[in-house]
Order: structure tokens, then sequence, then C-alpha cells
């Protein structure tokens, strides 16, 4: 059955370093395990905070990144290399000083010459009808939104793996993201939030209220909530 664990650190650098950690172990266990790994990103502050910790982290060197695959778990719908991109800032933070196989790093399609639907069943193809994930981390934003499921946004009940997404309360307006369903096919979901702006949604999708995406977000074995403690203030 599956576990839901919180875990609430001082601050947003012990975050960063908590998560960083546990992500590496989380790595060299799979590839152990099964000789590779299965890492869905997440885009956002901490997320890019996170990675920037792992290159810097000497256990890092123990993962054998031409076996892992890299995914994502929603995408601001942009040309390529456009700074906001959530790949260009994980590239920058982490994954252009990685010996990475770049057939297995598995951005979501840009904004160039393709409409957000076709980008999203495009990445839905590349996934597979079943798509397996080690660890999938995401960001909680301030209204408790989770990749690019946004509350009262009809993407929220999107059964496909993916969705397009228009008119997002944050830009830009145009986005791709996984699906719940999709996200609950991951082993373990990490969402990850630091800082004062997260303690309301937070707090809520804690405590059930179900209006929050956030609160949806599940893995099939284990769910860690990565809090700092501004963030966990009212869990
Ligand atoms: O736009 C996005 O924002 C959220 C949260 O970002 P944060 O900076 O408030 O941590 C992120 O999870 C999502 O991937 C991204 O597209």
């Amino acid at each position: 059955m599956s576990k839901t664990l919180v875990v609430v650190v001082p601050d947003a650098d012990v975050l960063a370093d908590t998560v960083a950690s546990r992500l590496v172990a989380k790595i060299v266990d799979a590839q152990a395990e099964r000789g590779s790994a299965s890492v869905v990103l997440t885009g956002g502050r901490i997320a890019a905070k996170v990675l920037r910790t792992v290159k810097d982290l000497p256990a890092a060197r123990a993962i054998d990144w031409s076996h892992v695959d890299l995914w994502w778990g929603d995408e601001r719908f942009l040309p390529a290399g456009d700074p906001d991109r959530n790949e260009t800032q994980a590239r920058a933070a982490l994954l252009d000083a990685l010996p990475l196989d770049p057939a297995r790093v598995h951005p979501m399609p840009a904004a160039n010459g393709v409409d957000a639907e076709s980008a999203a069943a495009q990445y839905a193809a590349e996934l597979g009808p079943a798509p397996r994930f080690d660890v999938l981390m995401l960001g909680v934003g301030e209204d408790g939104h989770v990749a690019s499921l946004f509350p009262e946004y009809p993407e929220l009940n999107a059964t496909g793996l993916t969705a397009a997404v228009h008119n997002s309360p944050k830009p830009p307006p145009t986005r791709i993201t996984l699906t719940m369903p999709t996200i609950q096919t991951a082993d373990e979901v990490w969402l990850i939030a630091a800082g004062p702006d997260k303690t309301d949604a937070v707090g809520a999708a804690l405590n059930g209220d179900k209006t929050r995406p956030a609160a949806h977000a599940t893995g099939q074995s284990r769910t860690y909530w990565l809090l700092d403690e501004a963030a966990a203030a009212k869990r």
C-alpha cells in the first residue's frame, strides 16, 4: 500500500541538500537493482536549486549518468532554448555538465512550428503506453498546482498521458503537462516546496483539500512531501 511521508527541514538551502542527496541515493539504488533509473524533473525555483546542488555532490559520481532516463513533468510551451523553459533551466543547472546519453533525455517539445496539442501528443507517444518512473519530482505552486495542473482547470481531469494547457494563470499561458493519472504511475512522487508563499497551499493539500492539485499527486509505493519549515507551517 502507498505511504505518505512528510519531511520538514529548516530552510530552502537544507531542503535542496536533502532532496539532492535523496535523489542521488535513489538513482544509485535503481541502477543497482535494474541497471538504469528513470527520473521525472520538475521546473521552478527549488527544483533548479536541487539540481545545482546535485552537480556539486561528490556522491553523484557514483551514478552512471549514461543509464539515466530523464523526463519532464511539465513544460512552459516556448521556443527551444528560451530561458523560461524548464528544460533550459535544468540543462543550465545540471544536465549540461553530465555525461548523459542524449537518447535517454526526453524534453517536452518546444513551440517551434507545432501547436501545443500536437506537442502533447508527441510526448505521449515518446512515453509509450506504460511509462515507468522511479521518482517523479514536483514543485508546488502558491495555488497548489503541480506540473501544469492548475486548480479548477479541465486538464486536472484529463485521462490521457499528457495534456496541453491554455490560459495558464501563471505565465507563460501555454504549457504541456503530464496528467494526474500519469503522475500517479510513478513509484515515488516527491512534492518539494520552500518558503512562506507555499504555506497555505501545502497546508490545504496536506489537510485534504482536494481542490488543490497537489492533494492528488501520489506515488505507487511512496509519496514524500519534502518541505522547509515555512512551507510546512500549516500542515
Ligand atoms: O511554472 C512552474 O512552476 C511550478 C512551481 O515553481 P516555483 O518556482 O514556485 O517552485 C513548477 O513546479 C512547474 O514545473 C513550473 O512549470
